[in-house]
C-alpha cells in the first residue's frame, strides 16, 4: 500500500481545509444560536442552507459517492482523509452534503434503485433538498442480531402493508425528512437471510406516527434526532420495494459497509480537534507555576493519544484500501476492527482532552463532551463492540482450522 495521497486527494484536502476555517468553524456558534432562538428546535437554521449553498459552489459536494454518474467518483481510500476532515466539525458532514444516514441511504439507491425510485428520491436527497431516514433497529427485540427484526411487510394487490414499531432512526427529527428506508419481515418461511426486504416509506403516508424523540446522554441532536416511529397499516405502491423481497440482508451488507466505516473516519477528524484543543489549551493555562503543557502525565496523555490516533488512521486506510481492492466481503475483518478501534481510540483521546480542558471540558463552551457523547453511541449504533470482536474471532478461528 501506498501511504502518499494522491495530488487529487491532496488538492481536496487542502481546500476542504479552508472551506472549515473559512465557513464551517465561524459558522457553528451561530448554528447553535439559531437552532436555541428557534421556536422550535426541529427546524433547519438557515446557516446550513447558506453553508451547503457555499460548498456547493465550490464543488465540494457529494464526495462520499465512489459512483462519478452522481457523485465526486472517489474511491474510499481517497474519501477517507476528506471524511476525516469533515468530522472535526458536527455540523460539517451536512454542510458536504456527507452526512448519515443519507449517504449510506443514497448509495442504496444508487446502486439498488429503480429509474423510477432513483428519479423520485435519489436526486433530491443528491441535491440536498431533503433528508431521510433508515429504520432497522426495533424497541422489543434484540436488533444487534437484525433477523430478530418481526416489523411486517405484507402484499396487498399493487401494495405492500407495513405494521411494526422502529427506534433509533436517526434523521427522522428533520422537517427536510421525507423519506426511511424500513426493513422488515416479507418472507418469514424463506431460508433465515431471505426472510427480510427494505422498502421505500415516505414519511408523509398515513399510518407513520413519529412518537417521540430519543436523546442521547441529555443531547437531543435537533434538528436531525433519533426517533422512535409506529407504522399501522402503512400502503405503500409494490413498486416501493428496492431490489425485491428478501433481499434485505443482502442490501445491508451492501450499505453498512462502506457507509459505516465513514463514522470511524470521522471519528479520527473528532480525536485529531480534541488532541489539537487540548495541545492549545495546556500551554496557555498554568498551574503550581508552570503551565500544564510541562506536567509528565499531561505530556503522556498527548504522546498516547498522538500515539492511538495514528495507529486508527492507519487502520481506516488500511480497510478503506480493502474494500476498493478486494471488496467489502473480503474486507469485512478490517472492517469490523476499524468499528472496534476508531470508536475507543476517539473516548480514550477526547476523555484526556475533557480532562485537560478541567470542568471546560463537559460544558458546552467547547465541542468535546459532544463528541465524548457521539463516539460513545458509535460503540453500539455502528453494531456493537461485542459483535464485530465476534465476527473477528470466527474468520481469526476459521484461518486457524
Ligand atoms: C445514537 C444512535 C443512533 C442510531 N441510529 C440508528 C438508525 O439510524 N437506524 C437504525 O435502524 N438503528 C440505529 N441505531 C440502533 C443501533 O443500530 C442498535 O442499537 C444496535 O444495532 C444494537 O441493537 P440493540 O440496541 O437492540 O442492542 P441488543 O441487540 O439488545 O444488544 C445489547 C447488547 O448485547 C451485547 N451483545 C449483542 N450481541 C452480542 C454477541 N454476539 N456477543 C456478545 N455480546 C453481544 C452487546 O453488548 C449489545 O450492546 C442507533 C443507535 C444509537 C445509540
Amino acid at each position: 500500500m501506498n501511504f502518499d495521497y494522491s495530488d487529487k486527494v491532496k488538492e481536496l484536502q487542502k481546500r476542504l481545509t479552508e472551506f472549515m476555517e473559512q465557513v464551517v468553524y465561524p459558522n457553528e456558534a451561530t448554528y447553535q444560536q439559531q437552532l436555541n432562538e428557534a421556536p422550535n428546535r426541529w427546524t433547519t437554521p438557515p446557516i446550513m442552507e447558506e453553508m451547503k449553498a457555499k460548498a456547493r459552489a465550490a464543488g465540494l459536494w457529494n464526495l462520499f459517492l465512489p459512483d462519478s454518474e452522481y457523485g465526486a467518483g472517489l474511491t474510499n481510500l481517497e474519501y477517507a482523509p476528506l471524511c476525516e476532515i469533515m468530522g472535526r466539525s458536527f455540523i460539517a458532514p451536512e454542510v458536504f452534503n456527507c452526512s448519515a444516514p443519507d449517504t449510506g441511504n443514497m448509495e442504496v439507491l444508487v446502486r439498488y434503485g429503480t429509474e423510477e425510485q432513483k428519479k423520485k428520491w435519489l436526486v433530491p436527497l443528491l441535491n440536498g433538498e431533503i433528508r431521510s431516514c433508515f429504520s432497522m433497529t426495533e424497541p422489543h427485540v434484540a436488533s444487534s442480531d437484525a433477523t430478530n427484526m418481526e416489523t411486517r411487510i405484507e402484499r396487498d394487490g399493487d401494495e405492500y402493508v407495513i405494521n411494526g414499531r422502529k427506534w433509533w432512526s436517526s434523521g427522522a427529527g428533520d422537517p427536510r425528512c421525507k423519506i426511511a428506508i424500513v426493513m422488515g419481515r416479507s418472507n418469514p418461511s424463506a431460508p433465515r437471510h431471505e426472510q427480510h426486504s427494505m422498502i421505500l416509506v415516505p414519511l408523509d403516508t398515513p399510518g407513520v406516527k413519529i412518537l417521540r424523540h430519543l436523546p442521547v446522554f441529555g443531547y437531543d441532536h435537533a434538528p436531525h434526532g433519533h426517533a422512535e416511529i409506529e407504522f399501522d397499516n402503512v400502503r405503500v405502491p409494490a413498486s416501493n420495494i428496492i431490489w425485491g423481497e428478501g433481499k434485505g440482508f443482502a442490501i445491508a451488507q451492501g450499505r453498512l459497509g462502506p457507509g459505516r466505516i465513514h463514522h470511524c473516519m470521522r471519528l479520527i477528524g473528532a480525536a485529531e480537534r480534541a488532541l489539537e484543543l487540548m495541545c492549545k489549551r495546556v500551554k496557555e493555562r498554568v498551574t503550581f507555576g508552570k503551565p500544564l503543557a510541562e506536567q509528565g502525565v499531561i505530556q503522556e496523555w498527548i504522546a498516547d493519544s498522538r500515539i492511538e490516533i495514528e495507529q486508527a488512521r492507519l487502520l481506516t486506510l488500511k480497510a478503506a484500501y480493502m474494500m476498493d481492492k478486494v471488496g467489502n466481503k473480503v474486507a469485512r475483518k478490517e472492517i469490523a476492527m476499524i468499528k472496534v478501534v476508531a470508536p475507543n481510540m476517539a473516548l480514550r483521546v477526547l476523555d484526556r482532552a475533557i480532562q485537560a480542558f478541567g470542568a471546560a471540558g463537559v460544558s458546552e463552551d467547547f465541542p468535546l463532551a459532544a463528541q465524548w457523547a457521539n463516539a460513545r453511541t458509535l460503540r453500539l449504533a455502528d453494531g456493537p463492540d461485542e459483535v464485530h470482536r465476534a465476527a473477528i474471532a470466527k474468520l481469526e478461528l476459521k484461518a486457524h482450522s
